[in-house]
């Protein structure tokens, strides 16, 4: 018995070779959020898995979200927030609540938990370096009829990525540290906007070119309209799931993201479920993935 668990051990340690060896060197921007983020031994399994990989030579880029704890202070303050198309609409008093929260609170909290499993993290925003440079969003709502023009919906301070400098970012991941990205850009006139992580990962990934983009979320990965999980996808099957239905709600911007950074030049996305302990080292270095595979083609 003793014999099968050692000889167990050293196959599972055996599979990562070949995963070791095709990504050392290799850049993985990792979009942690979710319950991942909120559960404590999910929490420290996941800083356990960014630390091994940067130990075996690839270079792990984290980009948070935190949508709960923003609205979990916001209720302690007495507000409350909308959101249009899953992005919160930001007053002024919002984006402090969400810079305190993103850039310090979560962003800090998460730096710690890499660095207490002996990793050493460093925590940015897109102030840092002035590396996310952001513009306001303006989003349109077509009108009743074609007739009327679209109805101008303002999400305040809510950005999108304009373009990413990423010296600061590059200059860290070369080195011993691990880089922490809090997803807040900076205007032109040094304004702070509030863009959702998933955005700014795709982004990070993009302009790094990157091997893997890695989206954390709390559902096995992609299902078809029964519920099973889509194991692999390309360009054209996401098109074809957004025109059918298949894909919808908060998946939508999420696949968009991805389809973004495949496009920009990221081998492969993989949107997997970070309810599963490990779910990053299982999706990296064993043969069972953990969600959905999207590649160009
Ligand atoms: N085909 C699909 N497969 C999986 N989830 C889908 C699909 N279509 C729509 N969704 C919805 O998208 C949600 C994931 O998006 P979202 O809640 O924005 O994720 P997160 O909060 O992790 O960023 C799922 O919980 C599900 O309700
Ligand atoms: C514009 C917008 O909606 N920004 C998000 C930023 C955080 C985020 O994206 O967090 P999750 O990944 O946990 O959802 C927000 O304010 O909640």
């Amino acid at each position: 018995m003793k014999d099968k668990t050692a000889h167990q051990i050293a196959h599972v340690l055996i599979e990562a070779l070949p995963y070791i060896q095709k990504f050392k060197g290799k850049t993985v921007v990792i979009k942690f959020g979710g319950n991942a983020m909120v559960d404590d031994a999910l929490k420290h399994s996941f800083a356990r898995d960014i630390v091994l990989m940067k130990l075996v030579g690839i270079n792990p880029i984290v980009v948070h979200g935190g949508g709960p704890q923003i609205g979990d202070l916001l209720k302690r303050l007495g507000k409350t927030s909308e959101f249009i198309d899953g992005m919160r609409v930001t007053d002024s008093e919002t984006m402090d609540v969400v810079e305190m929260v993103l850039g310090g609170l979560v962003n800090k909290e998460i730096v710690n938990m890499i660095n207490m499993q002996g990793g050493k993290a460093v925590g940015l925003t897109g102030k840092d370096g002035n590396f996310i440079h952001a513009r306001k969003i303006n989003m349109t709502k077509a009108g009743a009829t074609l007739d009327d023009a679209p109805e101008i919906i303002d999400l305040g301070h809510v950005g999108e990525v304009s373009s990413i400098d990423p010296a600061v970012v590059e200059m860290l991941g070369n080195s011993d540290f691990i880089p922490v990205i809090a997803p807040i850009g900076v205007g032109k006139d040094g304004h702070s906007y509030n863009i959702n992580a998933d955005l700014v990962a795709g982004k990070v990934a993009e302009v790094l070119k990157a091997e893997k983009l890695m989206l954390l979320t709390n559902i096995p990965g992609i299902m078809d309209k029964q519920g099973n999980l889509l194991t692999g996808l390309t360009l054209i099957d996401i098109d074809n799931l957004i025109a059918d239905g298949t894909i919808s709600g908060g998946m939508i911007p999420k696949t968009r993201c991805a389809t973004d950074a495949l496009k920009g030049g990221v081998t492969s996305v993989h949107i997997i479920d970070g309810r599963v302990d490990h779910a990053v080292l299982l999706e990296l270095f064993t043969n069972q993935g953990v969600g959905t595979l999207l590649l160009r083609r």
